[in-house]
């Protein structure tokens, strides 16, 4: 009798060879060697109950660093500290076993040199033992992902709208309409690829420049408000489930549990004030 094997986690390769074969950028015959990679499944989790959830049908669950607005109510993601992405890191390894977790570099701790960012995403990895990192930013980040992939720690690159630079964007715009900015968002993407990054979020950008981002890389390029052709998609977790107010329009609710919450809620505060709960199941004799 042999012992069960350990689930192993998903890893970074594993995903970077997740390159879904676009008519586009592939000929005939080398479709005829090399089908359609399945799109990767993204999600977000901040806590270890619902990374475990996530875990049974992800292949990568990203601790980002919107926690700071969804968890904790902040007004944007530039107040979230390295700590904090520890705290959140540590807690959906714990809930998650198959999935590959990735966590935010928080504003500020990654942008001042490659030697604070290799410092701050090694903790990261050290005290969470994730796999990877993700960061925002292009061809000004290029040399820092190269300088953190030599040296051991994966990197996910992130260009198009980056919510760190609301500030510099002037809010959370759509980017690409006006198709002169095209050639800086493809140099970004080429530059982060270049540096070693294994996969890149494209976020709220048109269709059509998301679509050109995905044929001009070779890693695989994951959508949040780009396009269905892009090599994997990621929500997140708390607006797909519909437990956020106002969600921004690329979210679809798959689910609807802030009105399941609110009716558990109303049960429970109508129970108390008539005395039904606690009832005979529910007391000790
Ligand atoms: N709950 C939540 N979901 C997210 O997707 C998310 C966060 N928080 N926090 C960090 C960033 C911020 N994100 C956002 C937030 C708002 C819009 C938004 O309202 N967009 C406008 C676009 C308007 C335009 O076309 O320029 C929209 O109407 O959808 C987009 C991305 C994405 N990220
Ligand atoms: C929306 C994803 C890509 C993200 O960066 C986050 O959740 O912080
Ligand atoms: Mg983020």
């Amino acid at each position: 009798m042999s012992a069960q094997a350990p689930i192993r986690r998903i890893t970074v390769p594993q995903i970077a060879a997740r390159k879904g074969a676009q008519p586009a950028a592939q000929s005939a015959a080398q479709s005829a060697v090399k089908p359609a990679a399945e799109p990767i499944v993204a999600l977000t989790a901040y806590t270890a109950p619902m990374a475990a959830l996530v875990d049974a049908h992800a292949d990568l669950i990203l601790v980002g660093d919107s926690l700071g607005m969804v968890v904790h109510g902040m007004p944007s993601t530039l107040g979230v500290t390295l700590e904090m992405m520890i705290l959140h890191g540590q807690a959906v390894m714990r809930g998650s076993s198959r999935a590959l977790v990735v966590i935010d570099m928080p504003f500020g701790s990654y942008e001042e040199s490659p030697a604070q960012a290799f410092r701050n995403a090694a903790r990261v990895m050290a005290e969470t033992g994730c796999a990877a990192v993700k960061l925002e930013g292009g061809a000004q980040m290029a040399e820092t992902i190269a300088f953190l992939t030599s040296r051991g720690i994966p990197v996910m690159a992130h260009i198009g709208l980056t919510p760190q630079a609301t500030n510099v964007m002037g809010g959370f715009k759509t980017q690409g309409r006006d198709e002169s900015t095209w050639p800086a968002h493809l140099a970004d993407a080429q530059a982060v690829a270049e540096a070693g990054a294994f996969a890149l979020v494209v976020e709220g950008v048109t269709q059509a420049l998301a679509d050109r981002i995905t044929d001009s890389v070779t890693i695989p390029t994951i959508g949040i408000g780009a396009s269905a052709r892009c090599d994997g998609q990621i929500l997140v977790l708390d607006d797909m489930l519909g437990l956020t107010g106002r969600v921004p329009r690329f979210v679809r609710k798959f689910g609807d549990l802030a009105a399941d919450a609110d009716a558990a809620i109303a049960a429970y505060a109508a129970a108390v004030r008539d005395r039904s709960f606690p009832a005979e199941d529910h007391v000790y004799r």
